[in-house]
């Protein structure tokens, strides 16, 4: 495996406000995302969490009703900063989704090198070829696809098919990983091979994961964040620290009710 091109990045989130229209759903939310970590973001639906994890990488202002206050700061610089690309906090900060969603009828080895073409990135042959091994190795679906390289994405599993996303996600070489719920629509073997896989990708870069499964939590991160809209309020963080801390002896009896899975 490549050593990693630059040393681990931390991602902070300040002060993060967030609207659809004159809905708020998020209030104030403060956050640091250590490096090289995972942090995982639980609490009940709607509090605010896929939307907090799409305005770490500039999602959310592509909804047209969307707005936000607050700082993303990506090793200290503001991502949101008016010198700033979208397309860098894009290549920087990757997303991958619950559904996987390859290009279904593109060879498994096209999916991986796709993101390349969207940021016009240019590459030789041996070099797509490397950057195509490397990522489905890190991404640990090399040795089940080495032989099939050209037939279509869409052929392959639904966990396999998750595993291909998260390859095109790391040819790009991001520095953070957003993952939202990406095992909800996979079976339990499935689920163990990413979350193994995560353990080996957080050498590499920082992950941050929306999870509805506490085991899941307990299982793959480090650093976990309560998020709650309690009756109609917008979305705030309750509690985060320490993931054994969080779920072994939480601070706030909310906290302790949703981890033991009494509410949400
Ligand atoms: N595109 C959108 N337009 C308008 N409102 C939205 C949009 N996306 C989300 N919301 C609203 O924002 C609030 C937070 O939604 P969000 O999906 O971030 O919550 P969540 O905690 O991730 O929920 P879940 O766990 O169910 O995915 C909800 O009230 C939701 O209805």
């Amino acid at each position: 495996m490549d050593p990693p091109a630059s040393p681990l990045s931390e991602l902070d989130a300040r002060s993060i406000s967030a609207w659809f229209g004159d809905h708020q759903v998020l209030l104030d939310v403060s956050l640091t995302m250590p490096a090289g970590q995972v942090t995982a973001l639980i609490g009940p639906s709607g509090c605010g969490k896929s939307t907090f994890l799409r305005i770490l990488n500039r999602m959310h202002e592509l909804v047209p009703s969307a707005a936000l206050a607050g700082e993303v700061l990506l090793d200290g610089d503001d991502i949101y900063d008016a010198g700033h690309r979208l397309i860098d906090a894009r290549k920087n900060i990757g997303m991958v989704f619950q559904k996987p969603n390859p290009f279904p009828a593109m060879s498994i080895y096209d999916n991986v090198i796709a993101g390349l073409k969207l940021t016009g990135k240019r590459a030789a042959r041996d070099e797509k070829d490397h950057l195509v091994e490397t990522s489905l190795q890190s991404a640990g679906l090399w040795k089940e696809v080495k032989d099939r390289l050209r037939a279509p994405g869409g052929g392959l599993s639904g966990g396999q098919q998750q595993r291909l996303c998260i390859a095109r996600s790391l040819a790009i070489k991001p520095k953070v990983l957003l993952m939202d719920e990406p095992c909800s629509a996979l079976d339990p073997t499935s689920t163990r091979v990413i979350e193994e896989t995560m353990g080996e990708l957080q050498k590499e870069l920082t992950i941050v994961i929306v999870t509805h499964n506490m085991q899941q939590a307990q299982r793959v991160s480090q650093q976990c964040a309560f998020f709650l809209a309690s009756q109609g309020q917008p979305g705030h963080i309750v509690e985060h620290g320490d993931t054994d801390a969080m779920f072994d002896s939480p601070i706030d009896p909310r906290t302790y009710d949703y981890v033991n899975g009494r509410f949400g």
